[in-house]
């Protein structure tokens, strides 16, 4: 990444007119600005942010939250109502995929009209024309009218045309759908090998991706930008919103409200609690806080939160707090790599364990036992945990706990992917020629 700045933004704003009913318009078109017959609504305010050249930006935010309306006004395809913008470079917008072609012309004759739009001279886009037709690989139908082509066939000439015209800035709605399963992989790779060097802005549902594929994340919501960062972080507070939208207004006790004495007096166990770490201040959380997880730990025999071994049985365990009644708990982990990727993860409800109302003032031990370890890549893998009441489509979390273990994992055998299968036979046969 250099210091070069690519796109910088200054208080963008978007401002739709929405009007009751169709006549408006025209008694708008009458009135002129005498007189207002709509309403007005910011899909953007105040934008603010600078893009610099070779950063993958990943832009997060619920529906309808305005990241389609930031995209667009990058690519100059929407003219913001307010505020500053400015572009350095050529822009490829991987959004509404081939809405310049005229079906009319030939599959060759688009993708000169669309390079010269981005432009391209005529021999640039000569040098450039086999890599798209064989991008494309739509055959002889490059010299056919697009409008003869099927809706794939539509979409992977423009991807082609779009991704291989060396742009200087990739804008990617994930939502665009480029035909069948083996060509999204190409276009995935191909997105993936241009942000190795380009800039690319990318907007993504799937938060995963995000903090795989960007170095930088964008957290857009209601029209706002509410973080600016590192991904993992942006994620991980995009997350607890959308989270904190199911709690709202709850009677949650104050998180340092004292806690009533066990009706067992049991308040812990130096035996039983062996190797459970104190959940520390510092672990970022959230939750209605009607529970609170007080240890965690991990272990797989004597290692406790160091080491985890592949093909070895590993446990799980919580210690607990219940301030109120759980009625119905669900209890559940999550492991995530260093990048961020959920690798694994359970809960009561999915493992199908019935889990009776939790009453409270009592403290809690639950231990997950897991037959074995996964064959994970070697490196540091984080531990996250969750308590929620209700169902799996519909429950409050009542305390959430992002990595509070780091742990490194160990694999029995170097894995080809993020994991691989324990044991896998191999035959060979062979027969004479
Ligand atoms: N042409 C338009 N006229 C009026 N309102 C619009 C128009 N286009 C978008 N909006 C509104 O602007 C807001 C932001 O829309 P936008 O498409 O940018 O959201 P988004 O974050 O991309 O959503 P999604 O994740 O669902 O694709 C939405 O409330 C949408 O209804």
């Amino acid at each position: 990444m250099s210091d070069e700045i690519v796109i910088s933004a200054r208080n963008l704003s978007k401002c739709y007119q929405i009007y009751g009913q169709p006549i408006d318009r025209l008694k708008q078109s009458i009135w002129r600005s005498r007189k207002k017959f709509f309403r007005e609504f910011w899909a953007l305010r105040d934008a603010s942010f600078e893009i610099r050249k070779g950063e993958t930006v990943g832009i997060v935010g619920s529906n309808g939250s305005g990241k389609s309306t930031l995209l667009q006004m990058i690519c100059g395809i929407l003219n913001p109502t307010a505020g500053e913008f400015h572009v350095n470079g050529r822009v490829a917008a991987l959004l509404e995929l081939g809405a310049g072609f005229n079906p009319e012309f030939s599959g060759r004759e688009n993708v000169f009209m669309n390079a010269a739009i981005m432009g391209l001279s005529k021999p640039e886009t000569e040098s450039c024309y086999d890599d798209i037709v064989t991008f494309a690989g739509i055959g002889d139908f490059i010299e056919q009218p697009v409008k003869t082509y099927s809706s794939g066939m539509y979409v992977r000439l423009a991807f082609a045309t779009a991704i291989n015209v060396s742009p200087d800035i990739l804008v990617v709605d994930e939502a665009l759908s480029v035909g069948d399963i083996r060509f999204q992989q190409k276009c995935m790779a191909k997105i993936k090998s241009f942000c190795e060097n380009g800039t690319v802005i990318f907007v993504s549902h799937d938060t995963g991706a995000v903090t795989e594929l960007c170095s930088r994340a964008i957290w857009i919501e209601k029209g706002e930008i509410r973080m600016d960062g590192e991904p993992k972080s942006v994620v991980e507070s995009y997350h607890q919103y959308m989270y904190e939208g199911d709690i709202n207004g709850t009677d949650a006790v104050e998180p340092d409200s004292p806690l009533k004495d066990s009706p067992d007096g049991d308040n812990g166990d130096a035996d039983t609690e062996a190797g459970f770490l104190q959940v520390s201040d510092d672990v970022r959380q959230f939750g209605n806080h009607n529970v609170t997880i007080e240890k965690v730990r991990i272990s797989s025999g004597a290692n406790c939160n160091g080491v985890i071994r592949s093909a070895e049985p590993c446990e799980i365990g919580l210690i607990f707090t219940a301030r109120r009644d759980i009625a119905s708990p669900i209890i559940g982990f999550l492991i995530k790599d260093r990048l961020g990727r959920d690798i694994i993860g359970d809960n009561t409800a999915l493992i199908g364990q019935n889990m009776s109302r939790m009453a409270g003032g009592r403290r809690y031990r639950v231990d997950f036992r897991l037959e074995m370890w996964p064959n994970l890549c070697e490196g540091d893998y984080t531990l996250s945990i969750a308590i929620a009441d209700g169902t799996v489509e519909d429950h409050e979390q009542c305390h959430w706990l992002y990595d509070a273990v780091a742990f490194k994992s160990t694999p029995v055998k170097v894995p080809a992917g993020l994991f691989s299968v324990l044991n896998t036979d191999v035959r060979i046969s062979q027969t004479k020629v």
